[in-house]
């Protein structure tokens, strides 16, 4: 039995955050539980920076970038003490169900929480799409559309003055962002952390692409190398004009696509469900049509791997 559930968004925030908590409020109002929003992630946990919310307290955000509740990295949640505060400040509320809204990182706090006896649902919120058991993570949608309308802008100056141009694009780890965006936005190459490139090859491609095509789009993840480093690289063995654009956090704002809206509404109603249903230690995902809950010891456990004929498909496109 479930009577209070709190709410938190936490790590690198993403476009459609506010229509997970919203979908976590409406969902827990119809059944009659109370919400409680916890402001700036475990941060807010251990500082005790939580407020009652309401239905009308999430009007108007479903399509906002960001998030309302505000978000942050804390350091003392990731030691015992700070993880002590802030399960003692969710019981003195009398809070028995938790939703966290965030990446690995932040599901991985979630799951500590689990152990430590309070019932806990993810929501994964993050424009890397880096989780397993997902097909998508909330934001990532909205991420690489913004990826892909710059590439189009940056595509046109490119035909026009026959020049190379990098972009480079978020992903410490992941290279879905890179992959996804330079496929859909027609890149020539895409350099991922997940598949190794020969900078000599990545040369002689530019080389051909210029030739033929008049223009040469190089789409790389910050996690296989500098943007700026490649683009001087390639400028100096091809003597071909190269520019390089970082693209940086526009790609982690603006208002979240249909597609991020409807599955942040149904993965932060499919938290409040899996709550009430007595599940907990999961995180919330959607395969095909369904959402489904997994346990974190899979979600977390296992590393989404990226999708290699999707990566040749691109290539073959770029010809
Ligand atoms: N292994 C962990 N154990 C406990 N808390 C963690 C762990 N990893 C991350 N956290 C908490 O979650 C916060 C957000 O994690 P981070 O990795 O920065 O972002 P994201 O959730 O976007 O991946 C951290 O600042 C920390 O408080
Ligand atoms: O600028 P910040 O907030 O330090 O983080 C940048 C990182 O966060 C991301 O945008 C999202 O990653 P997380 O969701 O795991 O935090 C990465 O793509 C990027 O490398
Ligand atoms: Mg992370």
């Amino acid at each position: 039995m479930i009577n209070k559930i709190a709410v938190l968004t936490s790590g690198g925030d993403c476009p459609g955050m506010n229509a997970a908590i919203r979908g976590v409020v409406r969902a827990a109002q119809a059944k009659n539980i109370e919400v409680f929003g916890v402001h700036n992630g475990y941060v807010g946990l251990i500082g005790k920076q939580i407020v009652p919310l309401d239905s009308r307290a999430v009007s108007d955000t479903i399509h906002r970038g960001g998030t309302f509740l505000g978000t942050a990295r804390s350091e003392e949640f990731r030691t015992s003490a700070g993880q002590q505060k802030a399960l003692a400040n969710l019981q003195e509320l009398g809070i028995d169900g938790l939703v966290v809204i965030g990446g690995d990182g932040s599901l991985s706090g979630a799951r500590i929480l689990g152990e430590m006896g309070m019932k806990v649902a993810g929501i994964p919120g993050t424009i890397d799409n880096d989780l397993w058991g997902t097909e998508y993570t909330v934001g990532a949608d909205t991420a690489v559309n913004t990826v892909v309308d710059a590439i189009d802008k940056i595509r046109d100056t490119a035909s026009a003055h026959g020049r190379v141009m990098v972009v480079e694009v978020m992903g410490r780890e992941s290279g879905w962002i890179a992959l996804t965006a330079g496929f859909a936005g027609g890149a020539e190459l895409i350099l991922i952390p997940e598949i190794a490139y020969d900078l000599n090859r990545v040369c002689e491609r530019v080389k051909e692409a210029v030739a033929n095509k008049h223009h040469c789009i190089i789409v790389i993840a910050e996690g296989a190398g500098n943007g700026m480093a490649i683009g001087d690289h390639i400028h100096r063995k091809t003597g071909l004009e190269t520019r390089v654009s970082v693209l940086g956090h526009i790609q982690r704002g603006g208002s979240p696509t249909v597609f991020d809206r409807v599955l942040a509404s149904r993965l932060g109603a499919g938290a409040v469900k899996a709550l009430l249903d007595g599940k907990t230690n999961v995180m919330l995902g959607c395969q095909g049509a369904n959402i489904v809950a997994i346990d974190f010891a899979d979600a977390l456990g296992q590393k989404k791997v990226i999708d290699a004929e999707e990566f040749n498909l691109a290539s073959i496109m770029s010809i």
